[in-house]
């Protein structure tokens, strides 16, 4: 499909850094005739299939996987006000069932609570019942109005992880928030990525809830993507949908909620971070090839080469490893070029010098050689697999750590948010956040970081000078 002709532009020019790879590393094709709805190659659906395994393995730790439907009757749709106005323009509508209208219009679910909890609220019954811990991963739809983009904002969400709590108390789901936010914590470091945890301000939070937490990464160019988010619920929507228990004492009581959400901006994040001019570079555990073999072709010696590699593929691949042997008739440096370009963690090259030697030479995908014995094959490839994994987590921490500065007042501010988070303090007040917003051009993330080299120690808010904690602000997806 993508023709290894031309050139990939710089990461720096990020922008078009990133519309390039989606094609010559065969992630997506953008050229599907309907605004913000994209098609997954085969590349790209294996790395999101990978990714999602992990997301699975740790939710499945206690939560069980359901799935509802995609049509959501207008009536219940319709039920909680807070929801609806924060999704009535957003939400895409079934009117017809071929020529004949339909008496109820349906929504293609844009988030799923008005499915899900008129079905809860017929299953809690009483509080043995509970907790509840469900979650989907489904296609939702979003009438977005702001400029789409491939990954990040999409009018079909084709990848969108939605977990949905139910609680006998607030402190129940509370806890169920802080679970979230540890399981949110451990799936981004599984795909090395860095992300800055923080509690959105009031008038951010999700539609319904009592609060978000949001979980954000640094993109290359210094603006953040929210990659996922956690909300606490309270008893909104178990007033709305009557969803109710009976407790210890035999008495009615209104359930307590949690929601958390994450789409293809995981992936979007996982290519964005790592990436550099020569292409995607992944983590070997989801990365779609981790090991390409690329056999030293010598002329009297071709056979006895290739002899080699297949007995040395057979023996990764019976070990597990998602391998490839390059004997495309091409010189080397094409096929390190293919490969490199699509993210593959570890290369392996095998002529007639290393069968002589009992060796084989490995390259990582940032070009540090290695040779292994040809007789521990398996150890030695684990654990250049391993060391490679630490140092893109080392390479993307350190990144991120340039790219989050404190700043004592708005004016370094405004030249920290040029490549990045700013941390300055604020009083949590809407009005100077306004202030700050319109002055700095940016958006206030949220405040009660969750950074460790961040202490919250209190100081005062550069606009009205109140006491105020530590805020992140950056410019945004
Ligand atoms: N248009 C979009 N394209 C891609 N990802 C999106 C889009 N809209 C939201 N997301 C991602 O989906 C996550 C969850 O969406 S949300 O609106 O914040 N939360 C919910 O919908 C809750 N019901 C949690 S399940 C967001 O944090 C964001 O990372
Ligand atoms: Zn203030």
């Amino acid at each position: 499909m993508a023709e290894d002709s031309g050139v990939l532009p710089p990461k720096e020019n990020f922008s078009e850094w990133y519309n390039d790879i989606l094609w010559r590393a065969e992630i997506m094709d953008v050229r599907y005739p309907v605004k913000g709805v994209y098609v997954w190659y085969p590349h790209g659906f294996s790395l999101r299939r990978s990714t999602y395994s992990i997301l699975r393995e740790l939710l499945d730790r206690d939560h069980e996987e359901t799935l509802f439907p995609l049509l959501i009757p207008e009536n219940e749709f319709m039920k909680e006000a807070e929801h609806i106005k924060g999704f009535e323009e957003e939400v895409y509508w079934v009117t017809h069932g071929g020529t004949s209208e339909l008496d109820v219009k349906l929504a293609l679910r844009p988030t799923s609570e008005t499915a899900i909890y008129p079905m809860y609220s017929l299953w809690v019954r009483s509080h043995a019942d509970l907790p509840i811990k469900y979650y989907q991963i489904v296609n939702t739809f979003r009438y977005e109005t702001k400029h789409t983009r491939p990954l990040i904002r999409l009018r079909e969400i084709t990848s969108f992880k939605e977990a949905h709590t139910v609680h006998a108390t607030w402190e129940d789901a509370e806890n169920q928030v802080e679970d979230a936010i540890a399981l949110y914590r451990e799936f981004y470091d599984r795909l090395c990525i860095p992300v800055i945890i923080s509690k959105r301000p009031d008038w951010d939070k999700f539609p319904g809830a009592d609060y978000t937490i949001a979980t954000d990464a640094i993109m290359p160019d210094g603006k953040t993507l929210q990659v996922g988010t956690v909300h606490h619920l309270g008893d909104h929507f178990s007033k709305t949908f009557e969803m109710t228990f009976e407790d210890e004492n035999g008495e009615q009581k209104y359930a307590f909620q949690t929601c958390y959400g994450i789409s293809e901006r995981c992936i979007a994040a996982l290519i964005s971070v790592h990436g550099d001019d020569k292409g995607l570079v992944l983590p070997p555990e989801v990365s779609p090839v981790q090991i390409v073999i690329v056999p030293i072709i010598i002329k009297k010696r071709a056979e006895e080469v290739i002899e080699a590699a297949q007995q040395l593929e057979k023996e990764l691949k019976d070990a597990g490893y998602r391998v490839k042997t390059d004997s495309r008739d091409l010189r080397p440096g094409a096929k390190y070029y293919h490969w490199e370009m699509r993210g593959v963690p570890l290369r392996i090259e095998i002529g007639p010098r290393d069968i002589d030697n009992g060796v084989v030479m490995s390259v990582n995908r940032y070009g540090e050689k290695a040779t292994i014995e040809r007789d521990n094959i398996i150890s030695g490839i684990e654990s250049r697999l391993e060391d490679f994994r630490d140092s893109m987590t080392e390479r993307a921490l350190s990144h991120a750590k340039e790219q989050i500065k404190f700043a004592s007042n708005l004016e370094e501010a405004k030249e920290a948010v040029k490549s990045g988070v700013a941390i300055i303090q604020w009083c949590g007040s809407e009005d100077c956040a306004d202030e700050i917003e319109k002055k700095l051009d940016v958006s206030v993330l949220g405040n009660e970081v969750r950074l460790d080299f961040i202490d919250n120690k209190e100081g005062v808010c550069p606009i009205c000078g109140k006491p105020a904690k530590p805020a992140i602000v950056a410019r945004t997806y």
